[in-house]
């Protein structure tokens, strides 16, 4: 069941141009970043209930995805990250395919298996981790 609610661009104009592109062109246009493919999520806001898209890498393995709240090694998780402890219930559009997926924070070593599949696609991940403290989060996504 798609989610519903009113959908609020990002105020990162980077992100938001490349979610609206992605989505308006069915995943044809806007699906990679640095030559590597990237999928769009869709989650409801935690506080707003409004539907937010943002453009992240694609790590994908038998059907699961994750998604890596990186932000470029920043000190604080990005806010898609409460959205998706909030409301677990997310969308990702991969290509022009698009599915509903329960999603789970992971970690040991279910983490680690996937902390690299996702550096194989995006190594700078590993260099976003020695940039905080925090640890960054890998949610798991499983087609519903
Ligand atoms: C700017 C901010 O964005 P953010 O959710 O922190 O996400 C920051 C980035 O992660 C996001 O821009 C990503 O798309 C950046 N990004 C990646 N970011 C990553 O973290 N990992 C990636 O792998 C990644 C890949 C990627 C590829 C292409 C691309 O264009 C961008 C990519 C934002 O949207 N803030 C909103 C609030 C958004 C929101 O979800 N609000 C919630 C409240 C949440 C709460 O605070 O509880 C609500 O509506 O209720 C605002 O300030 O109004």
């Amino acid at each position: 069941m798609p989610l519903t609610g009113e959908y609020e661009p990002s105020p990162s104009r980077w992100s938001r141009d490349q979610a609206e592109l992605f989505e308006r062109t069915g995943g044809a246009e806007g699906n990679t970043l640095r030559g590597k493919p990237i999928i769009l999520l869709t989650s409801l806001g935690a506080k707003t209930g409004k539907l937010r898209k943002t453009p992240l890498m694609r790590v994908e393995h038998n059907g699961e995805y994750a998604v890596v709240a990186s932000q470029g090694g920043a000190p604080t998780h990005p806010v898609w990250y409460h959205n998706l402890v909030a409301n677990p219930l997310v969308e990702l559009q991969d290509g022009p395919v698009r599915k509903d997926y329960t999603v789970r924070a992971v970690s040991g070593e279910e983490r680690a298996e996937w902390w690299k599949r996702a550096t194989a696609v995006w190594p700078d991940y590993d260099e976003y981790q020695t940039k905080t403290d925090r640890t960054i989060p890998v949610f798991v996504l499983t087609p519903v």
